[in-house]
């Protein structure tokens, strides 16, 4: 691989493994199945270990996990809260184990533990009284949730016998399978009762995982209680004399009061773990809670040290992850669902089979290239995984039991909702319906992100009023939102003047959401919210940013060239820019309110690359972003600096060829400090 190429399959990489990380962490929703997305990371993991000079300092393979919240207080860990790295091979734990008995000569012993499918938190007692349960956060500092733990009834508030007078202990919280069926239970029971009162009904948990992790974070410690959580402990992090294994602090543990799962065990050697890994492949359904793997980790405490860690997990323990399981059905049709971009999916219904636990009776299809590489003829019968807990796909056909009868699945040429012909465009997967004007599902699709949570935050309006707005003919698009008003409103049926109310109070209160929300909101293709933060912070103004080149976005740190052409695309358009204008003439908001900037570097651009010493390279960037300036990928004649740290390499010669100044650590401190 060249290293032209590296840096593009890197960059995309990144942008995919963020935006999926942000997903899972902050949303609780998996878009490709965990074995994919292992698949994608180790990618990166490859290529960067080719070429060092492109990793980034806020690379996904460096990152653990999500970010602390803004709802609960931040704490920093005494010991940082890392990742485990993992493997779906036996050959990588074959590797794993000769790696460590070479590192550490020595033969090892180890303890197997289920990996427990939660969120971990850890937990501070001193004197046997839990006084700090924090979660991961971003593996160096986490969210303060200990009122919400003290109602976790597996969680002990004060522990017996002869504990230390100051440890701490991490563990994973997790819903229960029972709990989480009851859970389900109650909320659609509740929905019963709020779609007989008119009310949005409330969406159901998707799985134990994303809803423990959910409820842990609830701000109200009642709601927390209501949603029936657990705790299992999994280590103690403090050095204890007396307890010189990890095996030993398990048994401690128990002792002392906490929940462990029962199925932890010792092993001599890596045949004992195999054995470990098989016996449990199967009867680990059984078990109350889901898991997705086994822990494997080196028994004695004095070789974690040794062993040390990596930027993202320890050394001394790995992952081995369970593949998805698979079950044989027959597909007996195929429905097109369409997005609020046109992107038409296609999907496929099955005969109803059991698959994990669960029953599976839809698989998606993703586009007809993956229809073209099954060659999926109707009623064929297909393999489906489920990884994980995600809507499980098709990964094969077992093609000895055609019916030579059957057809091949073609894809649609029309769109289902709206007739309109489907357009393709070159070198694109996807099926469009260009019809955005007035094909229904786009334009409740639109309407609907644009009220989101995420976006103009407008929760007055749910997916039915936006229907009924819609027949009734009182809006097309977002910005007829901000013409309604109370008369307009009467033609609404089962709408009482509080409904009406509120509904306008929450149009009313958008138009003081901030403008990078309200770039998220207008739904242009690929503008997550991240993107759009960093669009805002670079065009402060939408003038800006409908003036910006591809090329000039493509240049912001993190975001890609389809994010470029994307932007430009939408001002392309007519209808578009009528849009924004309407939305500004409404008084919505289309500039960046300044934040405390200073203006040492106005107007100045730079890149940084190599290893720093009192700053890391993130660090480094906000400082550039905080006195005013601005933070480039890769070197140019419009770039200003060059912050090469150690072992700059390539750029830092770019740089010089191209008689850039050249600054380093410190005299980008004195310039910041002038
Ligand atoms: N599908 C997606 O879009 C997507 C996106 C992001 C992450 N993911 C998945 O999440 C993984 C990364 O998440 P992660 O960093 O939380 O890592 P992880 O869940 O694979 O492993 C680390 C965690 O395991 C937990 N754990 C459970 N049982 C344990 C035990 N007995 N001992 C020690 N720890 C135990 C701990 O909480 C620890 O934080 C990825 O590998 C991927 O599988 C998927
Ligand atoms: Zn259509």
């Amino acid at each position: 691989m060249q290293i032209n190429d590296a840096e593009k399959r890197v960059e995309e990489l990144s942008i995919t493994l963020h935006e999926l990380n942000r997903k899972y962490y902050q949303e609780g929703v998996s878009d490709v199945s965990d074995q994919d997305y292992d698949q994608l990371l180790k990618e990166l993991q490859r290529i960067e270990e080719e070429f060092p000079s492109l990793v980034k300092p806020n690379s996904p393979t460096l990152r653990v996990g999500g970010e602390p919240t803004k709802n609960f207080e931040n704490v920093a860990h005494n010991v940082p809260m890392l990742s485990l790295s993992n493997t779906y091979d036996k050959e990588d734990l074959l590797d794993f184990n000769e790696r460590t008995i070479k590192d550490l000569n020595e033969d090892v012993e180890y303890v197997c533990e289920l990996k427990y499918d939660g969120v971990a938190l850890s937990l501070t007692y001193e004197d046997g009284i839990l006084v700090r349960a924090v979660t991961r956060g971003d593996g160096v500092k986490g969210d303060d949730v200990t009122a919400n733990a003290k109602t976790i009834r597996s969680i002990p508030i004060q522990l017996n016998g002869d504990y230390p007078s100051q440890f701490e202990v991490r563990g994973e919280v997790f819903m229960s399978k029972k709990s989480f069926d009851i859970n389900n239970e109650k909320i659609a029971i509740e929905n019963e009762e709020r779609i007989s009162k008119g009310n949005k009904p409330q969406p159901l948990l998707a799985n134990p995982r994303n809803a423990a992790a959910g409820a842990l974070k609830q701000q109200d410690p009642k709601k927390v209680a209501e949603r029936k959580l657990d705790m299992y402990v999994y280590g103690i992090v403090t050095e204890i004399e007396g307890i010189d294994t990890h095996y030993d602090g398990l048994v401690k543990l128990k002792e002392w009061g906490f929940n462990l799962s029962p199925t932890f065990e010792k092993e001599n050697s890596i045949e004992g773990v195999w054995d470990y890994i098989t016996r449990w492949d199967k009867k680990r359904h059984d078990l109350p809670l889901e898991t997705d793997g086994v822990v494997i980790k080196v028994n004695k405490e004095e070789f974690h040290k040794k062993l040390g860690n990596t930027a993202k997990s320890p050394r001394w323990a790995i992952a081995y992850k369970y593949k998805a399981e698979a079950a044989k059905t027959e597909l007996e049709f195929v429905t097109y669902q369409v997005g609020r971009t046109g992107a038409i999916t296609p999907v496929a219904n099955l005969a109803a089979v059991q698959l994990a636990g669960t029953t599976v009776r839809r698989a998606s299809l993703h586009n007809a290239n993956e229809i073209a590489r099954l060659d999926l003829h109707y009623h064929d019968m297909v393999y489906v995984e489920k990884g994980g807990e995600i809507i499980p796909k098709i990964t094969g056909v077992d093609k000895t039991e055609r019916n030579e009868k059957n057809k091949p699945v073609e894809f649609i040429t029309h769109c289902p909702a709206c007739d309109t012909e489907l357009i393709r465009k070159e070198g694109e997967a996807q099926h469009y319906c260009p019809n955005k004007e007035t094909c229904p599902p786009q334009v409740k699709g639109r309407i609907q992100h644009f009220v989101s949570r995420k976006a103009m935050n407008i929760d007055s309006i749910g997916g039915e009023t936006i229907d009924q707005l819609i027949g009734k003919g009182l809006i097309k698009d977002v910005a007829d939102l901000y013409q309604l008003d109370s008369d307009k409103l009467s033609v609404m049926e089962r709408f009482k003047q509080k409904s009406i109310d509120n509904l306008l109070n929450g149009i009313e209160a958008s138009k003081s959401i901030p403008y990078e929300r309200v770039l998220f909101a207008l739904g242009i293709r690929n503008v997550g919210s991240t993107i759009s933060e960093k669009l805002c912070e670079a065009f402060p103004t939408i003038e800006e940013l409908e003036k910006a080149t591809i090329e000039q976005i493509s240049e912001l740190y993190d975001v890609g060239n389809t994010v470029g052409e994307e932007i430009v695309s939408f001002f392309a358009v007519e209808e578009n820019k009528a849009l924004v204008t309407r939305l500004q003439e409404a008084g919505l908001q289309f500039k960046l309110e300044k934040k405390n900037t200073l203006d040492t570097l106005e107007g100045k651009s730079f890149v940084c690359t190599g290893k720093f010493y009192e700053f890391s390279r993130n660090e480094i960037h906000d400082l550039i972003k905080l006195h005013g300036g601005t933070v480039k990928t890769s070197i140019s004649k419009n770039v200003d600096y060059l912050v090469a740290g150690e072992k700059a390499g390539s750029k830092l010669k770019k740089a010089e060829d191209l008689g850039l100044q050249v600054l380093t650590e410190e005299d980008f401190k004195q310039l910041i400090t002038e």
